[in-house]
């Protein structure tokens, strides 16, 4: 049996992870967490495993409380300004005043997409996330970054908006597709990049057990991964310096998820090829040396994540979406290098064309 653990994150509005099976039944720490009216968005693959089994717990929580929910299409291609505007909508129907809470039942899209409106409704209303991605309990449910996602670029409508708790039932993870488990993985693979190499030897050493989905590896890797980020986004939660790093890989992957639509890779997957990118940004600069960024490249793989883009992606798109990265400046790109394993940092003034010359596979 797997014991339950939780992660606090500090600073101005502080809040709990909680990690572990079963918390989606969880009445007392769902009570907990509950002042007024009970709101869920989630998706429509995650909806009809999941939304029955909270409604129920709040229900128990708040006995004659009002629950609503809204259902939103599954995917990356939901996460628009439409669809958000389709959820204020709902929740304007459903009368949430401003003791509500709405809680994000889903992975990542859920949780930014909800997390947003939440934040906008009011001015701000509590939102609590229910992460049932690994890539959401390792990542997205953590640290206030919500947003929607436009053509031209990532996530670039949002607010930071911290939960009010994070409820990651790891038994969620029991019904996640093989493809969205390994997503997941990149970014767990992302904390040893930036910051933990010793991290990375221990996810070497686990990597079967994460792949077949052993309960204890994958509750070590998410508590592992959640102490990282909330250790970074309490010491600057508005990524005014090092909460960038968590962008490691982001600026070449948000870029490939722009270019393709939002329809090709996913996040994780971007990410995968994003950090083998930097890696070789940093490589190509004489920062860091190439058995690192083959030893990234190994791992990835072994993770069964892909680490070179997809074909027939142009150059200039690609360069016109990292121009509206929001770590781009006017005086150009920033870039999340490493100068080895576990040692990243932010970087300005990196030539153009030295980007090109990766992009290019040179
Ligand atoms: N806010 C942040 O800090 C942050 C961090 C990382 C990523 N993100 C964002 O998160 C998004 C990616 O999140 P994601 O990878 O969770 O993708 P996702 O939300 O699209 O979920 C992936 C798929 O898995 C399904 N699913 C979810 N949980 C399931 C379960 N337990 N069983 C069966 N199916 C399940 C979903 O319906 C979906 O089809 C991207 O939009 C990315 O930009 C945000
Ligand atoms: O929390 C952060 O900060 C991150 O950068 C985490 C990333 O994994 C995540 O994809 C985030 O949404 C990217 O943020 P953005 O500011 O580049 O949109
Ligand atoms: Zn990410």
């Amino acid at each position: 049996m797997i014991q339950p653990r939780s992660v606090a994150v500090g600073g101005a509005h502080p809040y709990t992870i909680s990690i572990g099976p079963g918390l989606l039944d969880d009445t007392a720490l769902l009570a907990g967490t509950l002042r007024g009216d009970a709101f869920v968005i989630s998706d429509d693959q995650v909806a009809p495993l999941y939304l029955q089994r909270v409604v129920e717990a709040l229900s128990r929580a708040r006995p004659g409380g009002r629950i609503g929910h809204w259902v939103l299409p599954a995917g990356e291609a939901s996460k628009t300004l439409a669809r958000f505007g389709e959820a204020i909508a709902a929740i304007a129907e459903a009368g949430l005043r401003r003791d509500a809470t709405v809680y994000a039942l889903g992975g990542g899209v859920v949780g930014d997409l909800a997390g947003f409106a939440a934040a906008a409704w009011m001015r701000g209303i509590d939102c609590v996330q229910l992460p049932t991605t690994l890539l959401a309990m390792v990542d997205s449910s953590v640290g206030g970054k919500t947003a929607v996602d436009l053509p031209q670029g990532k996530n670039l409508v949002g607010a930071f908006h911290p939960p009010r708790a994070v409820l990651a039932d790891t038994g969620a993870l029991r019904t996640l597709p093989p493809r969205e488990l390994r997503a997941g993985l990149a970014e767990v693979v992302k904390y040893g990049a930036i910051v933990d190499a010793p991290f990375l030897d221990w996810l070497e050493a686990n990597a079967d057990a994460l792949l077949a989905g052993d309960d204890a590896a994958l509750a070590e890797a998410i508590a592992r991964s959640c102490a990282h980020k909330a250790a970074i986004v309490e010491r600057d939660p508005y990524e005014h310096g090092d909460r960038a790093l968590l962008n490691f890989g982001h600026t070449f992957g948000h870029a490939i998820e722009t270019g393709q639509g939002y329809g090709g890779l996913n996040h994780g997957e971007a990410v995968a090829v994003g950090m083998v990118q930097a890696a070789r940004l940093s490589e190509r600069l004489g920062l860091a040396p190439a058995a690192d960024t083959a030893r990234l490249r190994a791992l990835l793989q072994r993770f069964g994540l892909p680490v070179s883009p997809p074909p027939g992606l142009d150059a200039d798109a690609l360069l016109a979406h990292m121009r509206l990265d929001k770590k781009a400046q006017s005086g150009g790109l920033r870039f999340i290098v490493w100068d080895g394993a576990g040692r990243a940092r932010v970087l300005a003034g990196v030539p153009e064309a030295t980007v090109r010359a990766v992009l290019a596979g040179d």
